[in-house]
């Protein structure tokens, strides 16, 4: 057992993502894995441990701080930062401690922590001192059911608009850890310590946002239990065989582009292009008399009536406006393997016998990739619903439709029936641009085209269209310049 804590991701706009796959558990099963431990590891009880990891973290991350105010809350994450105040004290810091409840009404181990920082000649005060060189929010974790009021909301505002580090204890305050909501009034901070568990809301929803750096602390409890969802790791590079051709990566079909939309269709034929597909075939709904693409010459442009596309993996939507609508009962009911995107999922939305017709295709060849709004159309729900449990609506659309679903932005869900729900770590807020939604429809077309199982092909270029976004040096990309980097 460590009081180390490791690195999991840096934050939001860092670049390089997560180097591995890491389980994410709810804060139901870390209450659960906290009861089955209740004397802690070894002769340190868990808020014990918790305490001097986070003090070793402060350290490490603001080795020059002199004084640092603790935050903290009525509850065990209260309880961490006064253990933590206590170590840095002793260690030499200047610690001022900020409480707005009795300490003698918290539980045991949290009066205990309050009894060792009194002890340790930690300043109290109920005011934040005027300067200080780094912050703990130990104001709230997995137990901040209610918004924030009063000196609570007051702390919030004072760690948000200093300009000195605030360090987040278990998960920024105001933060849901099992989806990710933030409430109105929540922390965002810079670095982010999660305790005994990583949670699931660190990554998604304003997860990103509000974590910044996100640290990993066991408090060496073991756990082998099956995780609530994963974070997804990178993407191991296939070798192509040399004894391989074009037929190995097969061939991919992109049906849309509605007149003005015509763009839409060529990002996402060249996406799946420069993603690995063998052949590339675009049927632009919206401009027969386009046969060439002069800048990827690479793409055979068909009419959608005469191309035998049966034995094809179709991307479907792409700028496809209402001109897609006639061709949908034929590509629901006859394409081997699916991607559908935007305009072919909002007419999907408005159809019970499309509904139906996608939820009885054949399981695993059929992945959809709506955006929260999207989202929120096929589950007759609004945006904001979707966006409050991210999770749960990805997870709900695959086993509604039976087929896996690609729930776009901050922390992209991957979801699949029977399946533990994935949350992509890479991208940033460089693909909030026109077009990246059809590179990304393209991209999953050629993993699909390239015999992945839908769930691995989504997970796949999910991480690698993200990727392309971290490590874009230049502030603006556009979709075009993202299609030659997956
Ligand atoms: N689980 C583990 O294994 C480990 C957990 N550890 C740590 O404990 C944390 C969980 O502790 P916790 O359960 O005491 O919850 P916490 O987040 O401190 O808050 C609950 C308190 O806040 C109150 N309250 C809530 N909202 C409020 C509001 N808006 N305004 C005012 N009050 C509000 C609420 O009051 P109530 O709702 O009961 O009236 C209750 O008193 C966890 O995140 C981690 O840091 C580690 O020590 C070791 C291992
Ligand atoms: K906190």
């Amino acid at each position: 057992m460590s009081t180390n804590s490791e690195r999991v991701l840096p934050g939001t706009g860092l670049g390089a993502a997560g180097a591995r796959a890491w389980p994410l558990r709810d804060s139901a099963h870390t209450r659960a894995l906290e009861g089955s431990h209740p004397a802690g590891t070894g002769n340190r009880s868990l808020m014990e441990f918790a305490g001097l990891a986070l003090a070793r973290l402060a350290l490490a991350v603001v080795p020059h701080a002199r004084t640092i105010w603790v935050a903290c809350g009525p509850g065990n994450n209260g309880g961490d930062g006064l253990e933590a105040a206590a170590h840095l004290q002793q260690w030499g810091k200047q610690v001022v401690v900020s409480l707005a409840h009795d300490p003698e009404k918290s539980s045991t181990d949290a009066h205990a922590a309050w009894l060792k920082a009194r002890a340790a000649g930690v300043s109290f005060n109920d005011h934040p001192p005027e300067a200080f060189d780094a912050c703990l929010d130990a104001l709230f974790g997995i137990g901040a059911l209610r918004p924030l009021q009063g000196a609570y909301a007051d702390w919030v505002a004072c760690m948000n608009a200093a300009s000195t580090p605030t360090i987040a204890v278990d998960l920024p305050s105001g933060l849901d850890a099992d989806t990710g909501a933030a409430m109105p009034m929540h922390v965002t901070a810079q670095h982010t310590l999660s305790l005994l568990t990583l949670k699931p809301g660190l990554f998604t929803g304003g997860g990103r946002d509000a974590c910044g750096d996100i640290w990993f602390n066991d408090l060496g409890v073991q756990d082998s239990s099956p995780p609530q969802a994963l974070l997804a790791g990178p993407v191991a590079i296939t070798r192509r065989l040399h004894a391989s051709h074009k037929g190995t990566f097969g061939d991919v079909c992109i049906v849309g582009g509605a007149p003005g939309m015509t763009g839409a269709a060529l990002l996402a034929a060249r996406s799946a292009l420069h993603g690995g597909a063998g052949r590339v075939f675009v049927c632009p709904l919206g401009a027969p008399e386009l046969t060439l693409d002069p800048q990827c010459p690479e793409l055979m442009f068909r009419s959608f009536d005469d191309l035998d596309w049966s034995a094809m993996t179709l991307v479907a939507g792409c700028g496809g406006g209402q001109a897609i609508a006639e061709s949908l009962p034929l590509i629901l009911g006859h394409a081997k393997q699916l991607v559908l995107d935007a305009d072919a999922l909002n007419h999907i939305a408005h159809s019970p016998v499309l509904q139906q017709q996608l939820a009885q295709r054949p399981a695993g060849h059929t992945v959809i990739t709506p955006h929260p709004l999207e989202a929120a159309r096929l589950l007759a729900t609004t945006a904001a619903v979707v966006q409050a449990d991210r999770l749960g609506a990805a997870q709900s659309l695959a086993e509604r439709f039976q087929c896996v679903v690609v729930l776009k932005g901050s922390g992209t869900v991957i979801a699949a029936p029977g399946d533990i729900p994935r949350i992509n770590p890479t991208g940033n807020a460089k693909l909030a641009t026109a077009g990246t939604g059809d590179v990304l429809a393209g991209l999953v077309g050629a993993h699909l085209a390239a015999g992945r199982p839908a769930m691995q092909a989504a997970c796949e270029a999910v991480y690698r269209h993200g990727q392309a976004a971290d490590q874009w040096q230049g502030t603006v990309l556009s979709a075009s310049q993202l299609c030659h980097r997956t």
